[in-house]
């Protein structure tokens, strides 16, 4: 979507930290007039004004959209403060991890809520979120939503808010995964025989390059794998342990994303 559509009504984000600052920063490279964004945060980093957004000031009677971006312990603090927005003119988006549709409802009875579950990529244009709505969210600001989040990557449409919890175990925790590979990749290099730095940037640009290699065409991510994968050669080795059905990574990884998933239903209110 062209961002500048928004820029009529305006866009307030309600905390603008790693996650809301990451989307911020993707729809502001993309179009959004920083006069038409209007961030409340009583701890704004200073970027935000330093780039002309409007930091705790004078927010729009009926913004187009109204993006909660606080971590969900702080939501019964503040959605009380935000009731004015939910007569059904403005978008409410939700990117909280646990905070239900049916919370989010009682707070703005009348509006179209959607919970969105970004992830961090967002602030290149390379997210992927996953968005549900409740019954007041037609077609059309399920296409807002989807707008919005396309701007910053890849969207998905789930048929039942119950799986966002599922996705942010996955996608939305994701991104931290990646990097601790990256580190961990750092290390190991280091353990045989690497400079550390050296180790780092082959790590870095290892995981980047084979993410992007993931993403460019129709191969699988099996057969890009069996690609690097000489018969008897080193990878075969270094997979040998990786692939172990009981120590590796599978196991490892499955009980990584329950484990995030289950937080996320725990956080549930
Ligand atoms: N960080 C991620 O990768 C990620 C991914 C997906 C979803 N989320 C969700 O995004 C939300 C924010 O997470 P985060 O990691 O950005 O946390 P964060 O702590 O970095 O950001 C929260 C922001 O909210 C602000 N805040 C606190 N009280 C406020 C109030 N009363 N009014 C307005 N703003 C207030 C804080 O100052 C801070 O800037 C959470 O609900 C989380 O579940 C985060
Ligand atoms: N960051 C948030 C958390 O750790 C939600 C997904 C990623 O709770």
């Amino acid at each position: 979507m062209d961002l500048a559509k928004l820029n009529d009504r305006g866009l307030v984000l309600v905390g603008a930290g790693k996650m809301g600052g990451a989307l911020l920063d993707g729809w502001l490279a993309r179009g959004l007039d920083p006069a038409s964004a209007h961030v409340i945060d009583p701890k704004p980093d200073p970027r935000w004004a330093a780039r002309g957004v409007n930091v705790n000031a004078d927010p729009p009677a009926d913004p187009a959209v109204l993006v909660l971006a606080v971590k969900p312990q702080m939501m019964g603090d503040v959605l009380p403060t935000l009731a004015a927005w939910g007569q059904g003119r403005t978008l409410v988006v939700s990117v909280a991890a646990g905070t239900r549709i049916k919370t989010l409802e009682s707070s703005f009875p009348a509006a179209p809520i959607v919970r969105a579950m970004p992830n961090t990529p967002a602030a290149i244009g390379q997210g992927i979120t996953a968005v549900a709505g409740n019954a007041r969210a037609d077609a059309a600001a399920m296409d807002l939503a989807a707008a919005l989040m396309g701007a910053v990557g890849q969207v998905v449409q789930l048929d039942d808010e119950a799986q966002i919890d599922a996705v942010t175990g996955l996608s939305g925790s994701g991104p931290a995964y990646v990097f601790h590979l990256i580190e961990a990749l750092a290390e190991a290099g280091v353990a045989v025989g690497l400079p550390a730095d050296t180790a780092m940037t082959l790590a870095r640009a290892t995981v980047a390059g084979a993410g992007a290699l993931a993403l460019s065409g129709d191969e699988t991510p099996a057969k890009l794998r069996e690609a690097v994968t000489s018969p008897a050669g080193t990878t075969a080795a270094g997979l040998a342990v990786l692939m172990d059905p009981d120590a590796g990574l599978r196991p490892l990884i499955a009980r990584t994303v329950a484990a995030a998933t289950d937080r996320a239903r725990e956080l549930a209110q």
